[in-house]
């Protein structure tokens, strides 16, 4: 399948287009130069690293809680690792934490973690490999051109920690393996340090987190060949915690971690669930238009970076990019392209359509547009907009409308506001109080009209 790109930047795209899907280099520590690694572990090991990369097909994998029903921006990065990976033909292991996801990993986190059932997790988990395997289809099917290549991508491998821990006996498990675990590391990692140093302490479940990803780490080592982990910065504890263990288990062995940067906001504040901003993978969570429209408001300052993080862009073009962006930075050409690569990987061609749809339905008064949306697509994209159940009633008029709407608090600011203009149905100014209701005009196909006072205040009408 060709990759859709339409949009706004024709000749620029048309050498991307292509560009997109090279391999990536063998040595995944050249991704380094896109600002990819916070840090490697042992941090000597470049060297062996870059060998053992180039000499053949490594395994590596990266860990995912199922502590939410969706992955996230954030964990997109680890993600866009992961299938950086399997570009450079390696073999990406996505791990889902059936097991950890009950004991809550402290990494990061100030307070511990509310005790998530089994069910829930259960339902997560379902979630999130479901999301891990539509984005490395979309990669496949949107960014990546199969003819081209000689080797096909390795498929993503997909574990779940729960399968090695149901069989396991704690007395044996403790008895062996814990002895390979010494306090005294344990103890150091930041993780539990600035926990302890918490009022509320830390309890001895969230301290056996480290195990845990330790004895995985173990387990895909000799299962699966793999001695590459990859995770988030905030993780390099329990990356340290296994590579120690793996030294003393299995001696003539090295594992190698990688660390990624954090993804943050303006603000320097991490993107993720506990940090509460996060921006979902799920498109019921966040819709692929409020995704896009994520990306497309990144500041000038802050998407070069982008660009290099998620998408697939080789960097000469995304220097060429931006000097073309420096150039007319207004038409916004560099966060164009991020919002649109973003949204095909998570959402595949249909999201992005999806998005710009009502891309053009919102700023292009595209009445057509807007009548497709269901009500959930609109709900998502006016977040925070007044719902309002009406029952049609032949003849009624635009102020009646308002006013049964509870747009204006007295008839009098109605028809003041809107004589002066600022009152729109369906993202048409309307001026007229004494306007006739119409279907298809007031009252879209789909049953709903959005109502809209001033620049920000959103009513959707459903009608009955
Ligand atoms: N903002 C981020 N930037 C880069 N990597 C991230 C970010 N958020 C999470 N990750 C990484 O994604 C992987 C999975 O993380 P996890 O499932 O714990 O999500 P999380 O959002 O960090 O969760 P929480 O906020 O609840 O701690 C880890 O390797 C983690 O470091
Ligand atoms: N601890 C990781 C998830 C993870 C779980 C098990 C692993 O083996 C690896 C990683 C996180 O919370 O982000």
């Amino acid at each position: 399948m060709l990759p859709l790109r339409r949009s706004l930047l024709k000749p620029l795209q048309d050498v991307l287009r292509h560009s997109h899907r090279q391999m990536s280099q063998k040595n995944l520590l050249e991704l380094t130069d896109r600002g990819f690694f916070h840090g490697i572990f042992p941090d000597t090991a470049a060297p062996r690293m870059k060998q053992l990369f180039t000499r053949g097909q490594q395994s590596i994998y990266a860990g995912f809680d199922p502590t939410a029903d969706s992955l996230h921006v954030g964990n997109l990065l680890v993600i866009m690792g992961l299938i950086h990976c399997q570009r450079a033909g390696h073999r990406p292991i996505a791990l889902v934490g059936g097991a950890t996801g009950l004991i809550g990993d402290p990494s990061g986190r100030k307070t511990e973690r509310n005790q998530l059932g089994e069910t829930v997790i259960e339902t997560n988990l379902k979630a999130i490999e479901q999301q891990l395997r539509r984005v490395f289809e979309n990669h496949e099917n949107c960014l990546w051109d199969s003819k081209k290549q000689k080797l096909p991508l390795a498929p993503l491998i997909i574990v779940n920690n729960a399968d090695w821990y149901a069989d396991l006996q704690l007395i044996d498990f403790v008895a062996n393996m814990g002895r390979h675990f010494r306090m005294g590391s344990m103890l150091s990692r930041s993780s539990v340090q600035s926990r302890l140093e918490s009022e509320d302490g830390m309890s001895f479940t969230e301290f056996t987190y480290q195990i845990f990803q330790a004895y995985d780490w173990l387990h895909l080592l000799r299962r699966h060949n793999c001695c590459f982990q990859m995770g988030g910065s905030d993780q390099t504890g329990n990356l340290m915690t296994g590579h120690e263990l793996i030294s003393r288990v299995e001696r003539k062995r090295e594992v190698f971690g990688l660390t990624l940067p954090l993804v943050t906001t303006e603000e320097g504040d991490k993107f993720g669930k506990s940090a509460g901003n996060a921006v979902w993978l799920d498109g019921n969570k966040t819709s692929p238009f409020a995704l896009y429209q994520f990306f497309l408001r990144m500041p000038d300052s802050e998407v070069e970076k982008l660009l290099k993080l998620f998408t697939f862009i080789p960097l000469p073009q995304v220097e060429q990019l931006m000097r073309e962006h420096t150039k007319e930075p207004e038409k916004r050409k560099a966060q164009t392209l991020l919002a649109e690569d973003v949204t095909l990987l998570v959402h595949g061609e249909s999201g992005l359509k999806q998005a710009e749809r009502v891309t053009n339905a919102l700023y292009k008064g595209n009445v057509e547009g807007l009548a497709e949306l269901n009500l959930s697509e609109i709900q998502q994209t006016f977040q925070g907009a007044t719902m309002v159940n009406l029952l049609t009633e032949p003849g009624m008029s635009i102020l009646e409308l308002a006013m049964k709407a509870k747009c204006f608090p007295t008839e009098t600011d109605a028809v003041r506001i809107i004589n002066a203009g600022g009152f729109y149905v369906n993202q048409k100014r309307v001026q007229n109080i004494a306007e006739v209701l119409t279907t298809g005009v007031h009252i879209l196909r789909n049953g709903i009209s959005l109502l809209r006072v001033g620049k920000r205040n959103f009513y959707i009408v459903r009608w009955q």
